[in-house]
């Protein structure tokens, strides 16, 4: 069975004293039995002392929210992925939409970063999605699929198998408009064929694909429900250790 998997991506909140509070709560409200993996995707300076507070207990994994596609050298205020991982933290969030976005991350960066963190030892979790107009022309499908085309098809299997995807509408981000359960399974089955199209159905079979997009406490188990919707990356719902655990106990 694939593994489920529930992230919280906090963005750019909390100082570095609620972000300590944030996690620690996490920690004491999780029983380490919960049935998907419980993944802090935290600012990149709360991640030493997060992940020196509750990584591995509970087994509760940290993730930075983006990394450089540089190894190291001279480019004032980056970050590298062997830096991410001296913290302590196993995952990196890549190609969020809003990295895309405000920071012009391209598919074709994106491949590069996804290539450092995998080097580094870093599972990305890889974000892919489409616009409010691509939605409404039809073409998503298209769209999503050429996310995942242009930065992940020159994997080898050996690193595909390492990917976790999140799907993450960005008409639905922020907005309180969740895509529907129906609307969310059928573009994990479409990105999860175009994937075995390229690495064989049983790779693709082991992919996580999370969802991402006003996701929350109340329609979190109706989203996992679905066949390969196989967890959620939450943003605004993750600032909360309540809501958070209530959509990581929605398995
Ligand atoms: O962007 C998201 C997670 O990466 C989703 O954010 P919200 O859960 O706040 O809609």
């Amino acid at each position: 069975m694939r593994q489920k998997i529930v992230a919280g991506n906090w963005k750019m909140n909390n100082d570095l004293e609620a972000g300590k509070k944030l996690a620690l709560e996490v920690l004491e409200k999780s029983t380490g039995s919960e049935k998907a993996q419980i993944v802090l995707g935290t600012p990149y300076i709360h991640l030493t002392a997060v992940a020196a507070d509750v990584a591995g207990k509970n087994g509760i994994e940290i993730a930075a929210q983006n990394c450089s596609d540089k190894a190291s050298g001279a480019y004032t205020g980056e970050i590298s992925a062997s830096m991410v991982k001296s913290t302590g933290a196993n995952y990196v969030i890549l190609g969020h939409s809003e990295r895309r976005e405000y920071f012009s991350e391209s598919n074709e960066l994106l491949a590069a970063k996804v290539d450092i963190a995998l080097e580094n030892g870093l599972t990305p979790i890889f974000c892919c999605g489409e616009p409010l107009e691509i939605r409404e022309a039809g073409t998503m499908y298209e769209f999503v699929k050429e996310q995942l085309t242009e930065s992940l098809f020159h994997l080898s299997a050996e690193d595909f198998a390492k990917i976790t995807i999140a799907y993450e509408p960005i008409w639905a981000i922020g907005t309180g408009k969740t895509a529907s359960s129906e609307q969310a399974q059928e573009m994990h089955k479409e990105l999860r064929d175009h994937l075995a199209s390229k690495f064989g159905q049983e790779a693709a079979d082991a992919c996580p694909i999370l969802y991402g997009g006003s996701c929350k406490p109340g329609n979190a188990k109706e989203l996992f429900s679905q066949a390969d919707v196989d967890g959620g990356l939450i943003g605004g719902a993750s600032l909360n250790a309540d809501d958070f655990l209530a959509i990581v106990n929605a398995f």
